[in-house]
């Protein structure tokens, strides 16, 4: 039996996963400061704040896996984003080392390199250019990982999950959209992974217009099949409009909020 630790399990991505993740072999241990109802089988259910690190180290007690989605998951002021993207990230990594977890996965996003363009493929190693404080949270979520695998021999994955939605439903998801069932895949094989020290991988669909580079993580075994090209003409028939920044970047409308720059200067890959 394989025992995983959701973190942030009544979130959107968190029900999801609830359902999907379950198994024969798997007990499934689901945290959140939010109801997360009854517990089913092989459930059980922690109502803390992860913030609090003993609570969290409690809850931590003989897990083989964490998977780390409790953020604010968008663009906000810093006063919002601080709390649980930077306090919440690092308490639930630290909680992880004193319990003496071994395999820890990181809800990244797309976000951390929101403003390199649509227009070229990008690997897990280009430059970080987050697309907001919410962007630079995920890079720093990215690189307390890289830090707690080297100094503490903690196996981390990082999903850089880009559009994880039932259907994409603008033209730049035709790109960045992430299937409910190529999202489930994607955390299924970082939780199977076989023994590993750290690695980023874009959480993306097999999309027709995708623009990113998995190869590097071969070995992990992801292969989505969902492909967002499939709802074209539903997504046209939308007809919603996106912002200047909003259709050509990695990190879409989250790149517009407050944008006053330069955009050729700022699209400039690197
Ligand atoms: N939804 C998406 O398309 C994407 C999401 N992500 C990341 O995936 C993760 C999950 O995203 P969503 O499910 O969309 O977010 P969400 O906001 O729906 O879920 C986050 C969960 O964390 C819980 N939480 C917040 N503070 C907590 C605390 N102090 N203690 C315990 N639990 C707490 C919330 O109650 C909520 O259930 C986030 O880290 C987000 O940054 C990354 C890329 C795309
Ligand atoms: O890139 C995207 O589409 C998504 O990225 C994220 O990290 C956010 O959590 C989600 O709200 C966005 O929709």
């Amino acid at each position: 039996m394989k025992r995983i630790l959701l973190v942030g399990a009544a979130g959107r991505i968190g029900k999801v996963l609830r359902a999907g993740l379950a198994g024969p072999d798997r007990i499934l241990r689901l945290v959140d400061i939010a109801p997360l109802g009854g517990a089913a089988e092989r459930e059980e259910i922690c109502n803390i704040d992860a913030t609090d690190l003993d609570a969290l180290i409690l809850a931590m007690k003989d897990v083989d896996v964490v998977v780390n989605l409790a953020a604010f998951p968008e663009e906000a002021d810093w006063e919002t984003i601080f709390p649980l993207n930077y306090d919440l990230t690092r308490t639930a990594f630290e909680a992880a080392r004193q319990a003496r977890v071994t395999r820890f996965v990181y809800a990244s996003s797309v976000q951390a390199v929101g403003f390199h363009p649509l227009a070229t493929t990008i690997t897990d190693d280009v430059r970080i250019k987050p697309s907001g404080f919410y962007g630079v949270s995920k890079a720093f979520g990215e690189a307390l990982g890289s830090l707690y695998a080297d100094k503490y021999g903690l196996s981390v994955g990082c999903l850089r999950i880009a559009s994880f939605e039932e259907r994409p439903t603008d033209e730049r998801m035709l790109s960045t959209w992430l299937s409910f069932d190529d999202g489930i895949h994607l955390f299924n094989c970082a939780i199977d992974a076989p023994d590993h020290h750290y690695y980023r991988v874009f959480g993306v669909s097999n999309n027709t217009r995708s623009r990113v580079d998995n190869s590097h993580v071969a070995w992990l075994g992801y292969r989505p099949s969902s492909d967002a090209e499939d709802y074209l003409d539903e997504v046209r028939a939308t007809g919603k409009q996106l912002g200047p920044l909003g259709g050509i970047t990695q990190g879409g409308g989250a790149c517009d909020v407050g944008f006053s720059g330069d955009s050729d200067a700022a699209l400039k890959a690197c």
